[in-house]
């Protein structure tokens, strides 16, 4: 049965990055998504205002909703301080596993755990069964209709605290119109877009930053 896409880019990784440098995995992933074949990773563009949005936070226990092949999770992972976590989710068998190899790969895997299944049912699990107490940075980069509910399933679970920040991908493309509408709209969150572009293209998108304010 011939290969899907994403173990292309595993197997890419596997055999041209270096093993334990997450770095490299990141460099590797561009570098084939650029030149071989496109796939939805954040990117570097995107990729560097992510990177500066989680060390301003400098989470101790962040979230990120739809992992895909773990670009994000290993480009998270690798900014963490010691004893910070991340919990990435990702409802996709295939992709989980994908993501769960890369991550391994990079060296990563003690601060990152992978959680496989639905973001609606996973996010009201986050307290009792996986510890957490709130949430200090949330990175939402899952299907763009689901960013509102699972905001509003972030409230309702009191995962957020005063300064928690959520940082969302794709609001100008693929578009997350209701959920920029909502955070915009909330006396409850600060919020600060940042124009970029899509990932690998000249397509014009941005990511928008919600600090929760309690
Ligand atoms: C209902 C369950 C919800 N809960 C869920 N719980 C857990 N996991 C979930 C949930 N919902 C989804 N996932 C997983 O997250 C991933 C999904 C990621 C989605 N990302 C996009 O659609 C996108 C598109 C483009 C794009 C741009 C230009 C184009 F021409 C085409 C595409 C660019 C981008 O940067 C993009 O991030 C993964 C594939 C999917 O299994
Ligand atoms: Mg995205």
């Amino acid at each position: 049965m011939n290969q899907s896409k994403e173990q292309r880019i595993l197997n890419f990784v596997l055999q041209n990055a270096v093993r334990g440098d997450p770095c490299s995995v990141v460099d590797t992933i561009d570098k084939y998504c650029s030149q071989k074949e496109w796939a939805m990773n954040v990117g570097n563009e995107k990729g560097l205002i992510l990177d500066k949005t989680v060390e301003e936070a400098n989470p101790s226990v962040a979230l990120e909703l739809g992992t895909y092949c773990g670009y994000s999770a290993v480009r998270i992972s690798r900014l963490l301080k010691a004893g910070a976590r991340l919990l990435t989710v990702e409802f996709n068998p295939e992709f989980a596993a994908i993501a769960k190899q890369m991550i391994e790969f990079a060296g990563v895997q003690d601060k990152v755990k992978l959680l496989e299944g639905p973001s609606e049912e996973i996010i009201p699990q986050l307290k009792k069964k996986y510890e957490v107490d709130t949430l200090d940075f949330v990175f939402l980069d899952h299907w763009k209709d689901r960013y509102t509910p699972d905001t509003i399933l972030l409230q309702e679970c009191n995962l957020l605290r005063k300064g928690s920040v959520l940082l969302a991908d794709n609001v100008i493309f693929p578009g997350a119109p209701d959920f920029l509408n909502y955070v915009r709209k909330s006396p409850h969150f600060q919020c600060t877009n940042y124009p970029s572009h899509l990932e690998y293209m000249q397509v014009e998108d941005a990511m928008e930053k919600a600090v929760f304010l309690g």
